[in-house]
């Protein structure tokens, strides 16, 4: 449930980022007790949201960092993450970037493909250092998700392909600046299908095996992340279910005694604590549809426009007879539309309404697009 009372929400200019930073404590403590449950480890995945307030509160629950960019790398250490709880991934690191994970002396590169492990292993060995590396192995599994979030088929550019691997593995004592120390999956996002994370075990069993064969050992497996939300019903569905879904990794994930398993979440932890909300500007009556026309647009929540995504909107200000509207934003593009053939009282110039489920991928992906200025962030249920 939100916690957020309307009435705190009248008095800012829009639009804006509203997080519910007492939702988020519920959800993150949620997580990190089903996960304790099993021993296992999460690095919250950076790039769903960076904002410092959000960072410390996953800090206080003792997750690490999963970073995709130097500069990632650099909030997360600069908010207090520790270095060795810090993971790098990316099939674009630049030799700036390593060299910055490599300073710091990171938790561990996940490495996306031969050609990176051979500059990785040169400018580790141009610091006199040992880069600790986890293989991004493409499991092809389907994550049955938006085309656009799927990472884990053999035609996504992500990972090592796993008939690359015999090769790679007679080649890799010659990296010698290199420490093989996991082997890291993430198949994509907004997962919904749980059994898909059961079909994500059974492969990196499989995988797992093919190395054991070989002699072997890593210390961790990284499952990624990728579990999804209620877009629908953020309210009834405000924390995900976890203990369903480490359940599911419980029975039919099998690590070697000893061996780590570790997660990277990301949409799942903060989706549900952040709300866009914005102010109607015009009503403008269609031929066959009414619109409402939004402060906000596109280059606040892009998620729409992008991948057809669907967010409740719900108008804050108005309780009367349901009419029926096409939600749009002012950005000149036809995709600037937050919803069509939406529902919601009789809607006047002035209302204010909430985009919800808007935590994840939101503000972290709103543009300057129109010269728009960028919308501030608001806290709520701060300590
Ligand atoms: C490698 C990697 N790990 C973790 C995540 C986090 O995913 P999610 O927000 O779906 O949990 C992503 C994003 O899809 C990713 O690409
Ligand atoms: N940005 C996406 C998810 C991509 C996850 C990162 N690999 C979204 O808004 O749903």
């Amino acid at each position: 449930m939100l916690h957020i009372d309307k009435s705190e929400l009248q008095n800012h200019p829009t639009p804006f980022y509203a997080y519910d930073l007492q939702l988020l404590r519920e959800t993150l403590l949620s997580a990190a007790n089903e996960a304790q449950k099993y021993g296992y480890h999460v690095h919250y995945a950076l790039k769903a949201n960076t904002n410092s307030p959000v960072l410390k509160e996953v800090l206080n629950v003792g997750f690490g960092a999963d970073c995709v960019s130097g500069n990632e790398v650099k909030k997360a250490l600069e908010s207090g993450f520790p270095a060795g709880k810090v993971v790098f991934a990316g099939v674009g690191k630049s030799d700036a970037e390593i060299n910055f994970g490599l300073e710091n002396d990171i938790f561990c590169f996940n490495t996306e493909s031969v050609h990176e492990l051979e500059v990785l292993n040169e400018l580790a060995g141009q610091k006199g250092k040992t880069a600790r590396i986890a293989l991004r192995i493409n499991p092809n599994v389907n994550a049955k998700t938006h085309h656009y979030i799927t990472t884990g088929l053999e035609e996504n550019k992500f990972g090592i392909n796993f008939w690359e691997l015999p090769q790679l593995l007679d080649y890799l004592p010659e990296l010698e600046n290199l420490h093989l120390v996991g082997l890291h999956f993430h198949i994509g996002s907004q997962i919904t299908d749980l059994s898909v994370f059961k079909a994500l075990c059974l492969r990196v069993n499989e995988i797992q095996s093919w190395f054991l064969s070989r002699n072997v050992v890593v210390e961790h497996l990284n499952l990624g992340g990728g579990l999804g939300v209620n877009y629908h019903e953020p309210d009834t569905d405000a924390i995900p279910d976890f203990a369903t879904y480490f359940g599911i990794f419980k029975e039919f994930l099998k690590p070697e005694p000893g061996q780590q398993v570790h997660f990277e979440l990301g949409r799942a932890l903060v989706a549900q604590c952040g709300t866009l909300v914005s102010r109607v500007l015009y009503i403008k009556k269609g031929i066959k549809t009414n619109f409402i026309i939004l402060d906000a647009g596109m280059t606040e929540l892009m998620r729409p426009a992008l991948y057809q995504a669907y967010h409740k909107i719900e108008n804050l200000s108005s309780q009367a007879h349901e009419l029926r509207y096409d939600v749009v934003g002012p950005i000149c593009e036809s995709s600037d539309c937050f919803g069509k053939a939406v529902m919601l009282p009789e809607t006047n110039r002035g209302d204010l309404l909430a985009i919800r489920t808007a935590g994840a991928y939101g503000e972290v992906m709103s543009s300057g697009y129109n010269l728009r200025e960028k919308a501030p962030a608001f806290y709520f249920g701060r300590r």
